[in-house]
């Protein structure tokens, strides 16, 4: 798992709207191949959604050929409702993007059947052959989607209960009325949102401190079901400095170390160990293994090696570069 901290919450959100551009970009979706990407709501996507949009305005990024999945909307409330996930994504996304209407998938809260409808979401998931990139927030205990303490870890889309602390957290956007929240939702499991080949969460703010050191320093646990992240081949959190309080120093250096040597590597992608230039193979499989979950394993920088994230003077017992 990567961890990328940033200053402060603008450019937490501008890295995750940088590489949700570069990944769709890199991919080349076309209509028969398009790009399937999960999408959060709440109030941290939002700086990510204005950066896209951005992107969009000046010609630098196209949503024709991208199909996104929402991980959630709540029970009851009407679709055009404030605060219904579908208005929110609609006025905070889809209505300032080129993304075609059909592209567009959120869960309907008011469906008759609502265990026919996750499934529906499931299968149609599967239909277009998984998603390629989730982007997530996670609430302050740690849920993901809606996804709260104790959900199975092993959880696809479902009908859930929504936990005390939620309906008070979420109160904000419902008149600080506890009474207005609803009560339950539809949401992916997180083994929904685990098996995209790629996930992203976003995570900015002191009051998500101990979810985010539960979530980086601790084990897999069902109380803190973002941490299941840890089990991801190609999990990324971004951060922003508040939100890292909880964790421990050397945690911080550890990380902020990693992207160090991954910067300075990126900076060097045309040029091997020794200073020569790379044919163009090398450079595709270094640039595979750079976006790769980090470099733990022992890699080589310019400067020296890296061997567990900590910089030495001396070659790691076991490199495994491969370029
Ligand atoms: N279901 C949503 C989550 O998907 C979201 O991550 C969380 C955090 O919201 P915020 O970003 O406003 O802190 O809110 C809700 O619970």
């Amino acid at each position: 798992m990567r961890l990328i901290i940033r200053q402060d919450y603008d450019e937490a959100s501008s890295y995750v709207a940088h590489y949700i551009r570069e990944r769709i970009i890199q991919f080349a979706p076309t209509k028969n191949r398009p790009f399937v990407l999960g999408l959060p709501t709440g109030s941290t996507p939002i700086g990510v959604y204005r950066k896209l949009i951005e992107f969009y305005e000046a010609g630098k990024l196209s949503f024709k050929h991208v199909v996104t999945f929402n991980m959630d909307e709540y029970v009851g409330l009407p679709r055009n409702h404030p605060e219904s996930y579908h208005t929110f994504m609609c006025s905070q996304l889809f209505d300032h993007i080129d993304i075609p209407k059909e592209n567009v998938n959120l869960l309907d809260g008011n469906a008759t059947d609502l265990d026919a409808e996750c499934r529906r979401f499931e299968a149609t998931i599967a239909n277009l052959g998984g998603i390629e990139l989730f982007f997530g927030g996670i609430g302050p205990d740690g849920h993901i989607a809606f996804n709260e303490p104790a959900s199975s870890l092993t959880s696809r889309t479902r009908v859930k209960t929504l936990a005390y602390e939620t309906i008070i957290a979420n109160a904000r956007f419902f008149d600080g009325d506890i009474s207005k929240v609803p009560k339950l939702a539809l949401t992916v499991g997180v083994a929904t949102v685990m098996d995209a080949r790629e996930v992203c969460i976003l995570i900015t703010g002191a009051h998500k401190s101990v979810a985010l050191a539960k979530c980086i320093e601790e084990g897999v646990n069902h109380l803190w079901t973002v941490s299941a992240i840890q089990m991801h081949p190609k999990g990324l959190i971004v951060c922003d400095e508040d939100s890292t309080l909880e964790l421990r120093v050397k945690t911080v250096k550890y990380f902020k170390s990693i992207e160090h040597v991954h910067q300075s590597l990126i900076g060097k992608e045309n040029l091997g160990l020794q200073g020569e230039v790379l044919s163009e193979d090398s450079k595709r499989r270094r640039r595979s293994h750079i976006s790769d979950e980090g470099w733990s394993e022992g890699a080589i920088t310019g400067e020296g090696y890296i061997e567990e994230g900590y910089h030495s003077s001396s070659p790691p017992k076991r490199s495994r570069l491969r370029s």
